[in-house]
């Protein structure tokens, strides 16, 4: 099962994000990290087929994205789930699963379940808008998983999350993937999003860290590598606490020093006057799983 985006272009206002954008979504639970305005939200909505890319196709085992099989297969949750002021936990999970195409008796089946691989069974009829905000992050989760989704797409969902519900979403997220057949890309400028890449739990929770910059070249992720690989460019003696900000630092700092500014990143750059990341030059271990342009 793969998702695929072959050779995609996209741009907001004239400037483009992506270009010539080649991605195949790896196995398992995939970080996507970069800094604001990056393009997260862009790849996430083009492979949940919110947006459609200027150029290029995207596919799901060969169905085009917007087409109803690959619409079914995909779940996406957008940045910050809204609570539906009157409607329960279920009654919201099973209203997405409508909407996706299912009927109406399965989709309240169906429902059930979903709150209950997320941990929410016993808020399935509590009206959504009294959810607390982790509840509301493992809501989105399941509106997601509803259908049957086979690829599930989170873009910020742990945003202003305290450390222990952003552990338990991070657990349920692993078990999702260690289920069986799905994939998960989640989006995040901050990478202390899963609190496992900050201890040694990284390797067994994230598969790939994807990053993306501003300053890339449009055509394809400035790395990809294994939580492993990523933490290993953090420069030696990092505490392991910061290793995942400095890591991403690195990573950044060493794509910036390639001198390949894009246009986009060149006039994004002179926007915020930004002049690198944290002043940290990439460098780290040149891991074997990893790949850094
Ligand atoms: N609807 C839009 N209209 C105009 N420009 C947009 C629009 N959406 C995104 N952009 C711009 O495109 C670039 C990429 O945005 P995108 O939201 O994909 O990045 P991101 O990495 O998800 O950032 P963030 O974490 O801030 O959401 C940014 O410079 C952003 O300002």
């Amino acid at each position: 099962m793969t998702l695929v985006l072959s050779a995609c272009g996209h741009a907001h206002g004239g400037v483009p994000v992506l270009r010539d954008f080649h991605y195949e979504l790896p196995d398992g639970l995939t970080l996507l990290l970069g800094p604001e305005g990056a393009g997260k939200s862009t790849l996430l909505g083009i492979a949940a087929s919110e947006l459609t890319p200027d150029s290029g196709t995207v596919a799901l085992d060969g169905e085009p994205a917007g087409s109803h099989s690959y619409r079914r297969a995909v779940g996406w949750m957008p940045d910050g789930v809204m609570p539906m002021t009157g409607l329960t936990a279920r009654e919201f999970v099973a209203y997405v699963g409508w909407l996706k195409g299912m009927r109406r008796g399965k989709a309240w089946q169906a429902a059930g379940r979903a709150l209950e691989r997320v941990r929410l069974t016993e808020y399935a009829g509590s009206r959504t808008s009294r959810l607390a905000p982790d509840g509301l992050a493992l809501l989105g989760s399941a509106t997601g998983l509803v259908h049957g989704a086979r690829v599930l797409l989170l873009d910020e969902p742990t945003a202003g999350l305290h450390l222990h519900h952003r552990e338990v979403f991070q657990d349920v997220l692993r078990e999702l993937v260690d289920e069986g057949d799905l994939r998960v890309l989640l989006a995040t400028a901050d990478p202390a999003t899963l609190p496992a890449l900050a201890t040694d739990g990284a390797a067994d929770t994230v598969d790939t860290v994807t990053v993306l910059d501003t300053d890339q070249d449009e055509s394809a992720p400035l790395y990809s590598g294994t939580a492993e690989d990523f933490l290993s460019r953090a420069p030696e003696g990092t505490a392991r606490g910061r290793a995942p900000a400095a890591a991403l630092a690195a990573v950044l700092g060493s794509g910036r020093g390639s001198g390949r500014d894009s246009e986009r990143g060149s006039e994004r750059g002179s926007e915020r006057g930004d002049a690198g990341p944290d002043g940290v030059q990439g460098s780290g271990a040149d891991g074997a799983e990893g790949t850094a342009r």
